[in-house]
């Protein structure tokens, strides 16, 4: 099974109806208050000043809202919004022929930019720095180098993985924004939210039960709720309530957390067979055949957030909050009684 499979995965699912429930302004934008209020700072200083916003970093998990917050930054600075993905930029001259298309003010959105090809990268650098592209003409002997002014743009990046993004680049960000994991009660307006946009009636208890299976992320809510949508209407049930939600969250193996067979696998093995670990990341991935990436990407990061695992320098360790989960008991000895970390 491939994390895509996965009804609770961050990432785009094909089904994912994304654009219907964007938020457009920052507003409208559920959580993460600490980057949206200065968010709000740096755009109205910039508008004040008639310049460009500063450059902007996303990063975080999945379906947390980058792809989002760059179109809201477009919107609210009233310019153009042009998109792109790392990988998609094949060659420097890609790049450059997006760079000198761009208008005054406008952003340049590149989505996965940690997987900019490097060639791509070094002309970014000028052009973030300077807004400036450097650019060779003819060949041998001959050749010269010419610099052309670009236009005031912004460049908003996003990535899920910051570690793998070169210094220099990461430098040339003026605003780095980190997202994080939404509460239940922010989920919960993301999901009456999106109802609304659904046209489905959600009851209070059957908000906070899709909001709270939704592992901190608005992507998996506003799909689970879609699915809830479907079981409802097959149940011939009016109003989704905490009972609907549940039956059929539970019919989808999405348990009481927001884990799922996966996650249950992972925590399983760590008990049943490390004894609670510590357990090396590369083990746990040879064991459940799954790459370390998912791993350390996909799985862990909820786990830990939710306190039932811990990463250690000698590996992953189940908390009593993850015995607790697993309904099993710490063994003996192990100094997880539970008592102490739950
Ligand atoms: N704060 C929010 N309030 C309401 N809905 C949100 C919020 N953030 C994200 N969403 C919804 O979640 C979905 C995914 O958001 P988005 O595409 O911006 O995530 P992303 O971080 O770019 O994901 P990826 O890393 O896969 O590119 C969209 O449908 C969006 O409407
Ligand atoms: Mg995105």
């Amino acid at each position: 099974m491939t994390d895509t499979d996965r009804i609770i995965t961050g990432e785009r699912r094909p089904e994912d109806v994304d654009a219907a429930l964007r938020p457009k302004t920052l507003d409208d934008f559920v959580g993460q208050r600490a980057a949206r209020e200065n968010l709000r700072v740096f755009i109205d200083a910039a508008k004040g000043r008639g310049d460009a916003l500063d450059h902007v970093l996303f990063f975080g998990p999945p379906g947390l809202g980058k792809t989002t917050l760059a179109q809201i930054i477009a919107r609210e600075m009233g310019v153009g919004f042009r998109a792109t993905s790392g990988p998609v930029i094949a060659k420097s001259g890609d790049l450059a022929a997006l760079l000198t298309n761009l208008e005054d003010g406008d952003v340049l959105f590149i989505d996965e930019i940690h997987r900019l090809n490097p060639a791509v990268e070094e002309v970014l650098y000028p052009a973030m720095e300077d807004r400036a592209l450097d650019l060779m003409i003819g060949e041998g002997p001959s050749a010269r180098s010419v610099r052309i002014d670009l236009p005031k743009f912004t460049l908003v990046g996003a990535t899920t993985r910051q570690g793998l993004l070169t210094t220099p680049l990461r430098d040339r960000f003026g605003i780095p924004v980190r997202l994080n994991f939404y509460t239940v009660e922010e989920l919960e307006k993301v999901v009456r939210r999106a109802a609304r946009l659904l046209g489905l009636a959600l009851a209070e208890d059957g908000a906070t039960e899709v909001a709270r299976r939704s592992r901190g992320t608005p992507r998996i809510a506003g799909r689970l709720l879609r699915r809830v949508r479907d079981f409802a209407q097959a149940a011939g049930a009016a109003v989704v309530d905490a009972k609907v939600a549940d039956a059929s969250l539970t019919r989808m193996e999405v348990d009481a957390l927001g884990l799922d067979a996966m996650d249950r696998r992972y925590l399983n093995m760590i008990a049943d067979i490390y004894k609670g670990g510590p357990v090396g990341v590369e083990t746990l991935a040879a064991g459940l055949s799954e790459p370390r990436d998912t791993i350390e990407e996909v799985i862990e990061p909820y786990l830990i957030q939710l306190g039932l695992i811990a990463r250690t320098a000698r590996g992953r360790c189940l908390n009593g909050r993850g015995w607790t989960h697993l309904g099993l008991a710490p063994p003996p000895g192990s100094g997880q009684s539970g008592l102490f970390d739950s």
